[in-house]
């Protein structure tokens, strides 16, 4: 233990065995976080899917954002990806790179919704990294996950014939990022607020539509940087034309209604980001199945566009059918 601007902390070693050990009791090969390095097994008809994320203070996130949301969203947003290969979590590594400011009430909440998010993923930590920084709060997963051999749905292998589909709905994580930022002039009712900012802190990774994914799915990523540019990572690694069709886009009531008072809200909606949905190519003729495992999933599945003969890239046809430019859109780091 020691003393810190008049706080008593419990130190690197206290913070990981009180904190974050717990969390690593499911995964035997963690040795309760007591060595170097863990290990697993991977079964032999199946492989290690590996994806990383980090989020960091000020570019992810508020810098006064409660600590078990931002728990839950760096470990939502890993799974994220993990659904939109097709595979099943099977742990993860955690690296947090903390302010000395940071006291042990913050890491205490921020492993509490880290047990939340795992139980809810169904998923363990492995092990990571404490670290210490004179920058800003970051936080880093690499989280590992499983598929049948060979069986890894790629941002390539979209196919003429294919339509295009995303999950649950779209623009309600930027919608809830303007509102966070105090960004919107317009009155938002308090239900439809609380709703948005939940989508913004605490996605929703779409891992119960793995197994169709599976089945029916050419193609796949999820949706981080926003729908218009990751569509077109996945045109071009596919070297297929896309044609998304706006009409179509699944959207919330809350962002509905937002739309009604803003119409220009809607490039937000569409190029905004942090939606954590996955788009997914799979044979037009396969429509019928896919709503159908959708509904046992719980998971809503809206077509919202199709692949079409073209050179490789994004088509995208506004409310009134006709073709329309929302300019390269997206987030970028840099
Ligand atoms: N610093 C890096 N070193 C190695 N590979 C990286 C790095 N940053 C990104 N990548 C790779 O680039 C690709 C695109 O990354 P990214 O856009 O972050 O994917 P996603 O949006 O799915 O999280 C991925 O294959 C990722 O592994
Ligand atoms: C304070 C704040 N500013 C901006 C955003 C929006 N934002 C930041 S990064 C990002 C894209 C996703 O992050 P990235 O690191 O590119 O994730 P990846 O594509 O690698 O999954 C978005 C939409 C936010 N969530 N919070
Ligand atoms: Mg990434
Ligand atoms: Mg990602
Ligand atoms: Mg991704």
């Amino acid at each position: 233990m020691t003393s810190q601007g008049g706080a008593v902390s419990l130190g690197e070693f206290g913070r990981i065995e009180r904190f974050f050990r717990p969390l690593a009791v499911g995964v035997p090969g963690a040795f309760d976080l007591t060595d170097d390095a863990a290990v697993l097994d991977v079964p032999h008809d199946q492989q290690l899917v590996v994806t990383t994320d980090a989020m960091v203070s000020g570019v992810h996130f508020l810098p006064n954002d409660n600590p078990a949301d931002l728990a839950w969203k760096i470990l939502a947003v890993n799974m994220s990806d993990l659904a939109a290969k097709g595979a099943e979590p099977l742990a993860y590594s955690l690296v947090t790179s903390l302010p000395k400011s940071i006291g042990d009430d913050w890491v205490e909440a921020f492993a509490k919704g880290l047990g939340e998010a795992q139980r809810a993923f169904k998923v363990n930590l492995l092990g990571g990294d404490t670290v210490s920084t004179s920058g800003p709060l970051s936080l880093t997963i690499t989280a590992l996950g499983l598929v049948p051999r060979n069986r890894m749905i790629r941002r390539k292998g979209a196919k003429l014939g294919d339509a295009l589909f995303v999950t649950g709905s779209i623009g309600d994580a930027a919608l809830g990022l303007k509102l966070a930022q105090g960004a919107l002039t317009q009155p938002v009712p308090e239900a439809d607020r609380a709703y948005l900012l939940s989508r913004l802190r605490r996605p929703a990774p779409r891992l119960d539509l793995v197994a169709s994914l599976r089945v029916f799915g050419t193609a796949a990523l999820d949706i981080s940087d926003g729908l218009v540019a990751d569509l077109r990572h996945m045109a071009l690694t596919s070297k297929v034309r896309l044609v998304l069709d706006v009409q179509s886009v699944p959207l919330s009531g809350p962002a509905l209604r937002l739309l009604v008072g803003a119409p220009t809200l809607r490039r937000t909606i569409l190029t905004g980001g942090d939606d954590y949905e996955v788009a997914f190519t799979a044979p037009a003729d396969k429509a019928e199945d896919i709503a159908a495992a959708g509904q046992n999933a719980g998971i809503a599945v809206t077509r919202i566009g199709k692949v079409i003969d073209g050179e490789p890239g994004l088509d995208i046809l506004g409310l009134d059918g006709a073709e329309t430019d929302l300019g390269p859109g997206g987030w970028r780091h840099f």
